[in-house]
């Protein structure tokens, strides 16, 4: 199976970056190739990549590896933790060592051994992943997270559904016990494992997420406990699991009703004996770790189908706690949509105001995608608003969509039928994903799987059409 992870090979000979691209294409699933470093900085704002594999040498400058210095340089300017590993056929060990000292992961010489390359790449993708965990360890740390990326927005309402969650949120922080959150999608399960870790004892120590839903069983395993050389046949070189990384901290595991049968048990075993034992090891890790869960789906009934173990829904759900969908408490409409108003007025330069026959709208519409299609919502308004008018129309695009799809004979899948055809790909696409999104309840995880996405490219969408 392919390892999800983006590779980018930069050089400028084009026989290079075919047979690089066909080497790891089969073990990566994503391989990009640029002939000229120039680009670089366009395709890392475009892409998330996990390793860059760089030539030194661009046809201007032979031999003197200096172009590949200045490359790397700029490369890390963009992204201080990502992973490069300089190419050059001119190898020499001092410049390998210098190469290492500039930043470089590794330092490897053209013509290449498949094998070795693979290897290489291995290493430096588990390197760079590592960096990012402990780099993400290391701010919050210092306490210096906020600074570095961005605080976490604050946990807002003031209904009385929200101010017993803020109660329950402020006792359960004191102590170490086991905590879930359950609630439909975008309704802030994130945003509260965050406030009861910044409100917890281990505030100063790491927040380690993982989400189930992104992973295979085999994959998440690793990721959670961590793996040594050789486990199998991708693991390359060890790695640290999520449990080590969270030590002293908190580990929030995000839709943890996917987590497969198999891992469930491990899971269990992990935490009642407060350690694990990385895949392929045989010395077992102590861990010291709050745990924090969140569905949106309901684990009773997950439990009921045998798909989910009750003796771990037991261990994981000291705590519970349930987040409202917001139709359910409308009375935090106002000062949400206020305060993204006035966030994203800062962002975008604007000064604008909502209007009360608005704020009633707001209040009357049933927000399927809850506080994120809110805030994708306002944003959009913000942006498209002329002057500070803000134009009811735009800000309920996705409202007009839903009213669109009731007001015709619409299929289960929720694709527009109009008395004339429409041939607007993205229209139907949007109806879609809206109509599916409804169909589950917000449920993600059960709305990608049955429009045949993944998550992320579901999250991609609704991120898209402001869902
Ligand atoms: N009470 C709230 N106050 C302020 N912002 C909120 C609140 N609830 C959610 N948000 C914002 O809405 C967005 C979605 O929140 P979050 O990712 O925590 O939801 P979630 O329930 O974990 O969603 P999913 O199940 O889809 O992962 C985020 O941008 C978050 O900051």
């Amino acid at each position: 199976m392919k390892q999800a992870a983006t590779l980018l090979v930069v050089d400028d000979n084009p026989d290079v970056l075919l047979a690089a691209r066909l080497l790891l294409k089969q073990h990566y699933e994503k391989v990009l190739t640029l002939d000229d470093p120039h680009a670089i900085e366009a395709t890392l704002a475009e892409h998330a990549v996990d390793v860059v594999l760089l030539d030194m040498n661009f046809s201007r400058d032979a031999i003197s590896g200096q172009e590949g210095f200045y490359w790397l340089k700029q490369i890390h300017s963009l992204d201080p933790v990502i992973a490069v590993v300089l190419m050059t056929a001119y190898s020499d060990v001092q410049r390998a060592v210098e190469a290492i000292k500039c930043g470089a992961t590794d330092f490897l010489s053209k013509p290449w051994q498949n094998e070795q390359l693979l290897t290489k790449v291995a290493t430096a993708l588990n390197h760079g992943r590592d960096k990012r965990a402990l780099g993400q360890v290391a701010r919050r740390a210092q306490g210096l997270s906020q600074v570095m990326s961005g605080a976490m927005p604050d946990l807002l309402g003031h209904s009385k559904a929200m101010l017993k969650v803020f109660d329950v949120i402020a006792k359960a922080a004191q102590t170490d016990a086991n905590i879930l959150i359950s609630g439909e999608s975008g309704t802030g399960k994130e945003l509260t494992a965050h406030a009861i870790h910044q409100q917890s004892l281990r505030a100063k120590g790491p927040f380690i997420g993982l989400d189930m839903g992104a992973l295979s069983g085999s994959l998440m395993e690793s990721e959670l406990f961590g793996h040594k050389k050789g486990a199998f046949t991708d693991a390359r070189a060890d790695r640290v699991g999520r449990f080590e990384l969270a030590s002293g901290g908190t580990l929030f595991l995000d839709e943890i009703g996917n987590l497969p049968l198999e891992q469930q048990v491990k899971l269990l075993a992990a935490l009642q004996n407060r350690q694990v034992t990385p895949l392929g090891g045989n010395k077992p890790i102590h861990t010291d770790i709050r745990l924090i869960c969140a569905t949106n789906e309901a684990l009773p009934q997950a439990v009921a189908d045998g798909r989910f173990r009750q003796d771990l829904l037991y261990r994981i759900n000291t705590i519970e706690i349930r987040l409202p969908p917001l139709r359910e408490r409308p009375e935090d409409i106002e000062l949400l949509a206020n305060h993204y108003l006035e966030h994203f007025g800062r962002k975008y330069r604007r000064n604008i105001r909502l209007q009360p026959s608005q704020i009633s709208e707001l209040k009357a519409y049933p927000w399927p995608g809850n506080v994120r299609e809110l805030s994708h919502a306002i944003e959009r308004a913000v942006i498209l608003a002329d002057g500070d008018k803000l134009d009811t129309a735009l800000l309920f695009a996705a409202r007009t969509e839903l009213v669109a799809m009731a007001a015709v004979p619409a299929t289960d899948a929720g694709i527009e039928v109009a008395a004339e055809p429409v041939f607007d790909l993205e229209r139907v696409e949007h109806n879609t994903v809206a109509a599916a999104l409804r169909h589950f309840q917000g449920n993600v995880s059960h709305a990608s799987k049955a429009l045949g996405l993944t998550r992320g490219a579901l999250y991609r969408r609704m991120e898209k059409y402001g869902l």
